[in-house]
């Protein structure tokens, strides 16, 4: 599953982390989860550890053994798996770097530390910087979710920063609704992936030439969804339009 400059598109399903009644990670259970989503979801992408698998609550013992299992059973089933290794403590996500690259994961991405934030875009494009090189051989993704981190650094100015200096810097999962930020990224940065984490409209971020996308949903709407990428690559705008409003539908009668 080597990652030799092949871009990341499509759908990426952001991967809840299965538990036991004892709270404990349940890792025989991935193998399954692989099959699922590759089967059932037609989903081919997974981002490990992300929001979703609440990395961020993990141990790094707990990330280190189910990013194992997810590479492992992934192999020859899946085109990607991405390791968010992001943590609070620079160390421990240059660990999960390194880590990551050892178990032949494909890319890794990270958040920006939260409790103390960064002062300006250098000094998180430095934090960055050290993480992405604990792992140089693995493409590096920023994931953007200000909503989670109150980072709020515009992608748009971060992205010439981090091509700058982080030579691994492949491109950024994008959770934000600021269509303007997302689009001018896109436009300024063609050599790039912008992948869209807004799952509810994710039919904007395409219009404005999203890559592909990251999210929660796609754990069960992945099918529905790559027909809604369909609908929108056949220029049948009114059935991606109602297949989306089905999605977020459907999401606001269970979460809100
Ligand atoms: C805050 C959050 O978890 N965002 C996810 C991606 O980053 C999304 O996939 C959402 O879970 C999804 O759009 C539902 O709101
Ligand atoms: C949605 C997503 O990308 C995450 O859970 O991290």
């Amino acid at each position: 599953m080597a990652s030799d400059g092949k871009r990341l598109k499509g759908l990426v399903a952001a991967t809840f982390t299965p538990m036991t009644l004892n709270s404990e990670v349940n890792l025989p259970i991935i193998q399954q989860y692989v099959d699922y989503l590759v089967h059932k979801q037609k989903v081919k992408n997974i981002f490990v550890n992300g929001t979703t698998g609440e990395g961020m609550s993990l141990s790094v013992q707990e990330r280190k053994r189910l990013t194992e299992e997810w590479v492992k059973h992934a192999r020859g089933k899946m085109d990607n798996v991405v390791v968010h290794v992001g943590c609070l403590s620079l160390e421990d996500a240059k660990d999960l770097a390194a880590h990551a690259a050892s178990c032949g994961a494909d890319a890794i991405s990270a958040v920006s530390p939260s409790f103390m934030k960064p002062s300006c875009p250098d000094a998180l494009v430095m934090y960055l910087k050290e993480v992405a090189a604990a792992a140089p051989s693995l493409p590096f993704y920023y994931y953007h979710i200000p909503s989670l981190t109150g980072v709020t650094f515009r992608v748009s100015d971060l992205t010439g920063r981090m091509k700058a200096h982080i030579p691994s810097f492949r491109g950024v999962k994008f959770t934000d609704t600021n269509l303007l930020d997302f689009s001018l990224c896109i436009h300024l940065y063609k050599e790039h992936d912008f992948l869209y984490g807004v799952d509810e409209q994710l039919l904007g971020g395409l219009v404005f030439g999203a890559h592909g996308a990251v999210g929660s949903t796609y754990n069960y709407l992945g099918a529905t969804t790559n027909t809604m990428l369909t609908a929108y690559e056949e220029g049948d705008i009114e059935k991606a339009r109602k297949i989306q409003t089905s999605v977020f539908l459907f999401f606001f009668h269970f979460f809100f």
